[in-house]
């Protein structure tokens, strides 16, 4: 029997816009001890604000610029939060089949507000384009997640906690006390 092959990120953040891949990505992060990436953030600093290559490129040159920006921090290792429709792209959902991949959700309601700061082009219909875009992808998160977590009303503080006991469980961190490989 061949052995699945070893995540090479500590833990891949999914999920919808909003849902606090950033965040709380950031925040476990710093909890375990590994570096942190934001393949938003990767993108934009190469690129430039992700609303004005939506505007010139259009979404298909911003998913392929995304693609690259996943393949290179998951393969650098550390706490990785994806852009909400990274997984859109089936390179991507093939990488992600052997990490170690969590999905953060979260309602309508407590979303609105923090998707109101008009940076995120898809939702500028506001909340009812959340709605869509985040039911029509659930069963695409839900089938690459191996764990959940609902952002909406827990402090940030007890969720990275939370996460960061559930990474520990995953790599046997707490028994050993090493840093997987
Ligand atoms: N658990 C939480 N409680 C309250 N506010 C939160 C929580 N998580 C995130 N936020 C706030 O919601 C906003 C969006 O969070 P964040 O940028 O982390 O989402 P995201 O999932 O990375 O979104 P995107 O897919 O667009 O990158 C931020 O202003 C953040 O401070
Ligand atoms: O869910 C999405 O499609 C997006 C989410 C954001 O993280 C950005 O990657 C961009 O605004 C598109
Ligand atoms: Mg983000």
């Amino acid at each position: 029997m061949t052995a699945e092959p070893a995540p090479r990120a500590d833990l891949v953040l999914i999920g919808p816009m909003g849902s606090g891949k950033t965040r709380l990505g950031k925040r476990v992060a710093k909890l375990i001890g590994r570096p942190f990436a934001d393949t938003d953030k990767i993108v934009v600093a190469e690129h430039g604000p992700i609303a004005d290559i939506f505007d010139a490129h259009g979404e298909p040159h911003f998913r392929a610029l995304e693609r690259d920006a996943v393949a290179g921090a998951i393969t650098a290792g550390g706490v990785v939060s994806l852009g909400g429709g990274a997984v859109l792209d089936e390179q991507t959902r093939a990488l992600l089949g052997t990490e170690r991949v969590v999905l953060l959700w979260t309602t309508p309601e407590a979303v609105e507000a923090r998707i109101a700061n008009g940076k995120r082009p898809l939702v500028r219909g506001g909340v009812d384009d959340w709605i869509r875009i985040a039911e029509s992808r659930r069963p695409i998160y839900e089938a690459l997640a191996r764990h959940l977590i609902d952002t909406s009303s827990r402090p940030i503080d007890h969720l990275a906690a939370e996460l960061a006991d559930w990474w520990r469980t995953e790599t046997g961190a707490a028994q050993t006390g090493r840093t997987p490989s």
